[in-house]
Parts: C-alpha cells; sequence; structure tokens
C-alpha cells in the first residue's frame, strides 16, 4: 500500500483499491464475470471502464462528499452514468482485515482534505422545505436526493417544512445566526421570501451573510440555474453538493419600494407581456418550467402592450462593452473552486456610484420591461446574458413593439441569451430606476415571480448584500452568442 493508495475488502470477499490521485479518486476493483453482468443495478462500481476483469471509476475530487474510518472505511460519492446523466449518489466501503489501523486513518483524512480542500463540511444547517413549491414534490426530493448526500457529510439539521406562504420569511427572521448555511429547498418565490425574513432580523448585516442554497424544487428555478449551470441547476443532487463544497460568492440585492413600502428582491421586476406569462399560467405549476413556454405562445396571440414611464440612472448601454465584461470576468476567474474566496475589490466593475451617472427616460409603448440579475429567469429563458452577480447594477432589458412572427421566432435560441443582441432589446445596466405605469395601465407587475399592483415603483441596487454557496466565483451560465448571431465557443 503506498501513501496514495488504500486497500479495502468488501462484504463478498472482493479487494477494492482506492487510490488519490491530483484531481480524482480512483476505485478499483476486480470482479468476476457474474457481478461485471449485474453490475446496473446497486452496484458499487457501476460504471464499467473497460470490459477487463478489472472495474475502474475516476471519481473527481470535487464529487467525493464523505471518507471515513470506524469500523469499516467508507467512501460517498457522485457520479454520472453517463455524461448526459444527473448525478447519482453511490458509497463503497469494506474492511481493512489485519492491516494497519493508522494508516488508513492517515489516508482518510488525506482523502478527506483533499476532497474539501482542505476546508471541513458545513456543520450546521437550517433547511427550510415548501411542500407546495412547483410540482409539490420538494419533500420528496429532500429526502431521497438531498438529505443521504448531507448526511453522509455529518451535517446536523434543522428541517422546517413551510405551512402556509411566509412561512419561510417568518423562520429566517428569527434565525439563530450559528448556522452555517441556509438551505432553501423550493422555488425563486422562497428566496424572495427568505431574503426579506434577514432584512427583518434584529441583526440583518450578520443574517444577510449566511450563505444560501437553494435545491431546486420549484418550477422556475432561476437562482438554482444561474448558480449550477444549466446542465446541474435542476439537479438536487448537484444542489446538495454545492451545500458541501460551495464558497460563499457575494451577490447584489434589490430595494423595491411602492406605496413607501420597501422590499428586498432579488432576482426580477417584470412588467408587460412577460409578467402576465407567471399570472396566466399560475394554475400550471405541476408542468414545471413548460409553464413559461405554454404562457408566452398565449401571450403572443393576445399581444398586450405595456404603458409606462421609465426613468434609468445609467450606467452603461453598450452591448458589446456589457458582453466583453462577463466575459473577461469569466476568463479572468479560475473555474477550479478557489482555496478563499475572491477579494471583494477584485470583483467590481461598475462604479455605479461615480459622479457621471445620468438619468435617462424611456417612456415608448413596450412589450415588456424586465430588470433582474442572473442569466436565467427559467430554463427556456435567458433574459440576462451579461448579468454579473457583483457588478453593482441591475440589468433592464425593454421589449420594444414587433410583430407576433418576429416573437415566435425570438423563441429560438432565447434559452442560450439570442435575444440579447437584437436591436428591439433595449438592455441597460443601472444602479437604480424608478417606473411609473400609465393611468389605466393594465397587466401584471411581478417581483421575483410574485404579483405586486400595477403602480409606480422605484428600485435601488444593494451591492453586495446577499450571500450564497456557489461553486464558481461568477453565474455558472456561458453566453456563448457573439454579435450578429455567431456562436462562440465556451470559453472564448
Ligand atoms: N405550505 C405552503 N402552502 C402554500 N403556499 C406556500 C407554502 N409554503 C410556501 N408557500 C408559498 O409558495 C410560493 C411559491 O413558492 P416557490 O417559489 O417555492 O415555488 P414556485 O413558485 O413553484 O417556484 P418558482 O418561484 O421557481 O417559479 C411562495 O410565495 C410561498 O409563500
Amino acid at each position: 500500500m503506498s501513501a496514495r493508495e488504500l486497500t479495502i475488502t468488501n462484504n463478498k470477499g472482493t479487494s477494492i483499491i482506492l487510490k488519490l490521485t491530483e484531481t480524482s479518486l480512483e476505485i478499483s476493483a476486480g470482479v468476476d464475470n457474474a457481478s461485471r453482468r449485474r453490475r446496473s443495478s446497486g452496484s458499487p462500481l457501476p460504471f464499467l471502464k473497460s470490459k477487463s476483469s478489472t472495474m475502474v471509476i475516476h471519481v473527481p475530487l470535487r464529487n467525493v462528499v464523505a471518507v471515513t474510518s470506524s469500523d469499516v472505511v467508507g467512501v460517498s460519492y457522485l457520479a454520472r452514468k453517463s455524461p448526459k446523466h444527473s448525478l447519482s449518489f453511490f458509497r463503497v466501503e469494506g474492511s481493512l482485515g489485519e492491516r494497519d489501523d493508522t494508516l488508513a486513518k492517515q489516508w482518510c483524512e488525506t482523502a478527506m482534505a483533499a476532497a474539501y480542500h482542505g476546508r471541513t463540511p458545513p456543520k450546521k444547517l437550517k433547511v427550510v422545505i415548501n411542500p407546495r413549491g412547483g410540482r409539490g414534490q420538494a419533500g420528496s426530493i429532500f429526502t431521497d436526493k438531498v438529505e443521504p448526500i448531507l448526511n453522509a457529510a455529518g451535517c446536523v439539521l434543522d428541517v422546517t417544512y413551510t405551512t402556509h406562504p411566509k412561512h419561510a420569511l417568518e423562520i429566517v427572521q428569527d434565525l439563530s445566526l450559528d448556522f452555517d448555511a441556509l438551505v432553501v429547498v423550493s422555488g425563486d418565490g422562497l428566496i424572495h421570501e427568505v431574503l426579506n425574513g434577514f432584512s427583518k432580523h434584529t441583526q440583518p448585516d450578520k443574517a444577510f451573510c449566511i450563505p444560501i442554497a437553494p435545491i431546486p424544487a420549484g418550477s422556475g428555478n432561476g437562482l438554482s440555474l444561474n448558480l449550477l449551470g444549466l446542465q446541474d441547476g435542476l439537479d438536487p443532487r448537484a444542489a446538495a453538493l454545492n451545500v458541501l463544497k460551495g464558497l460563499p460568492l457575494k451577490i447584489d440585492l434589490f430595494a423595491f419600494t411602492q406605496r413607501n413600502q420597501k422590499r428586498i428582491s432579488f432576482m426580477s421586476q417584470t412588467v408587460g407581456l412577460m409578467a402576465n406569462i407567471d399570472i396566466d399560467t399560475e394554475h400550471l405549476r405541476w408542468m414545471g418550467d413548460l409553464r413559461f413556454v405554454l404562457g408566452f405562445l398565449r401571450n403572443v396571440v393576445t399581444l398586450p402592450t405595456c404603458k409606462m414611464e421609465l426613468s434609468i440612472k445609467l450606467v452603461e448601454q453598450d452591448k458589446g462593452k456589457m458582453a466583453d465584461a462577463v466575459r473577461a470576468r469569466r476568463a479572468d476567474a479560475s473555474s477550479d473552486i478557489p482555496a478563499v474566496p475572491m477579494s471583494p475589490s477584485s470583483e467590481i466593475i461598475y462604479d455605479p456610484g461615480s459622479p457621471g451617472d445620468t438619468w435617462i427616460k424611456y417612456d415608448k409603448p413596450c412589450l415588456w420591461v424586465y430588470a433582474g440579475k442572473g442569466p436565467y429567469v427559467s430554463r427556456s429563458l435567458m433574459q440576462f446574458p451579461v448579468s454579473q452577480p457583483d457588478d453593482g447594477v441591475i440589468d433592464i432589458a425593454i421589449q420594444e413593439i414587433i410583430p407576433r412572427k418576429d416573437l415566435l421566432a425570438a423563441m429560438e435560441g432565447a434559452e442560450k441569451g439570442r435575444c440579447y443582441w437584437f436591436g428591439t432589446n433595449r438592455y441597460f445596466k443601472a444602479s437604480a430606476y424608478s417606473a411609473k405605469p400609465h393611468a389605466k395601465s393594465r397587466g401584471a407587475l411581478m417581483v421575483d415571480g410574485e404579483v405586486f399592483p400595477m403602480q409606480e415603483f422605484h428600485v435601488e441596487v444593494l451591492p453586495r448584500l446577499g450571500t450564497l454557496l456557489s461553486p464558481f466565483p461568477y453565474y455558472a451560465p456561458e453566453f456563448t452568442f457573439g454579435e450578429n448571431g455567431t456562436v462562440l465557443k465556451p470559453g472564448s
């Protein structure tokens, strides 16, 4: 046995070699033909690398959840059956036989340190579950997919199921400040509630520093998509891994004021056609995010227009510059988990407080106004492809009135942000804005997916107030559409 290697024997008498490399944990076992045929269901090593009599899997260190040595040595990890599959959770375990116990303990400690980049998994987690979110499956998503992973990592869980709207807000405003993270098993609506709960806390500054980790169990799950990307954003196990391995990422929040009442918004304020979609399809939550596509098609038929006066405290409106900035941020940051969070000052790109800021007005009728943060608002729409978590601004997209056929054509590539470059999509970065709907203006105003009265409101950016857990020091989804419809290679 080398220092990087440990051999254990499972309860069927098979020898399993655990080997640490720089980037992965290699697990190999000799198998007979009968077990190779059984390999797909419940086997501890389900993925054959070759047809030889040795099974080998390479588990990226990031996917190693726990390595323990008590009576037996056990390794818990996440792996995919194929690159397109979502993650599954496995555990291999075996005894050491006559061999040196101390060496095994040391090996497990080294493996855990490698798996967690020298940190330890979070200890104390508050978990809030909305059993009514999305398709109403948040409870089983948590117990079947998330809890086993958090338990394996040794987390202590304090779980509450919400029983009524605003329950999450009530829980969070009295939340003890010693939790390592707040795990929210739901959709974006509950994230909105917990952030507003933090703002009502007796120590709001400290409360806002408790990192939030979303577990996708709602219908839109925009925040989870933005943190984990399109492949993993709707996978609760990938989100559970983020609870364990993610690092705090500061995000800007928004102060939304209407009729002298201030609320925290974190994702979007929407007026016009796009807001109608949310309301019209409220009863179709069971459809998941397909409801938004259906709602869009319905609204294209009626084509409602939106009349309001917008005053925008402008920071940037050059689409090319904004796209360059988001790509530069990505290129600068390592995609590996950094050992320590990035320093705050290196992340700010815009300077919203500079004296050169100007207010501009926009009052032409339009199809919708969508203001917010985070590329995805749902899986089918990358509304803010150049958004950054902590650039101190809010992105505002205004869709000018266009014919129905052009709107339908715009659906193609909407999930990759193609519409960003359309000339009829006016796009601004702002440090604040105000909206004044025309008298008799009909339609809906949605804030983070919740309905608000169609009345005057004001939004101010609250730079870096919120904290999330994230695998990356930037939003995961990459904007690959270049100007004139060119598709850029990822990472270019
Ligand atoms: N037990 C409950 N019964 C009824 N409503 C609840 C309960 N718990 C929370 N809610 C409300 O459910 C609303 C929707 O929650 P959530 O965001 O989790 O799901 P969603 O709307 O389906 O997902 P998304 O916001 O991603 O589209 C929230 O506004 C919250 O107040």
